[in-house]
């Protein structure tokens, strides 16, 4: 089999294995989108606007909300996707045994020692969330909350540059909007 249909075969088994595990959960938009759009969108920036095709991130990509959101353990993703993949979905996932305070200061600490792979992903996904928070606001948060998550991704992505010019140009065109520049 050529490799690139080795490859679309893993990325479906993997979008399925993600839409299994996240089948009850909800974005918090109004319209409570099935939460799989989320992890698949992701995705799709890396390819589409990363230009990114290599296989492991794309699959840490869609498995990444999988061990911090729902009953999935590393192991699990290990034994079904191997060492690597596992590797990355632990690099971006927060321990939810800890605060929200510490949680969110420990990504800003943490994103310059991320692997390059890790930090593609998260750079993807705070794009997704920021152009998701423009498009709508979730239930319950006010305009400041808005406000402190573009602040908190942005001193995120401020570890994370100089990786996919592409992507923190597309960031970078959302933090200009609400006050926020490198400058
Ligand atoms: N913008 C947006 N976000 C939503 C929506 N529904 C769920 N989320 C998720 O909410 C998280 C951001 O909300 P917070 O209040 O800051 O975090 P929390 O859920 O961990 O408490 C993101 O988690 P995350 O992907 O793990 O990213 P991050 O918290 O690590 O940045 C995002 O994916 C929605 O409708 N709009
Ligand atoms: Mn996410």
């Amino acid at each position: 089999m050529a490799s690139g249909e080795a490859s679309i075969s893993e990325i479906i088994r993997c979008t399925n294995f993600a839409a299994i595990k996240h089948k009850n959960q909800r974005r918090k938009d109004p319209e409570s989108t099935p939460y799989i759009n989320h992890p698949i969108g992701v995705a799709y920036i890396l390819t589409n606007e990363g230009k990114i095709t290599d296989l492991s991130v794309i699959q840490a990509a869609l498995l990444h909300d999988t061990v911090e959101d729902t009953e999935t353990t590393l192991d699990e993703i290990k034994e079904e996707f191997g060492d690597e993949v596992a590797g990355l979905v632990d690099e971006v996932s927060d321990d939810k045994s800890l605060s929200k305070i510490e949680r969110k200061n420990l990504q800003i600490k943490n994103a310059p020692h991320k692997s390059l792979k890790a930090k593609l992903v998260k750079l993807a996904d705070k794009l997704y969330n920021l152009r998701d928070l423009k498009r709508a606001t979730p239930e319950g948060w006010s305009e400041e909350r808005v406000q402190e998550y573009f602040v908190f991704a942005f001193k995120v992505v401020a570890g994370l540059r100089g990786i996919n010019d592409a992507m923190e140009k597309e960031l970078d065109k959302l933090f200009k909007e609400k006050g926020l520049s490198d400058s």
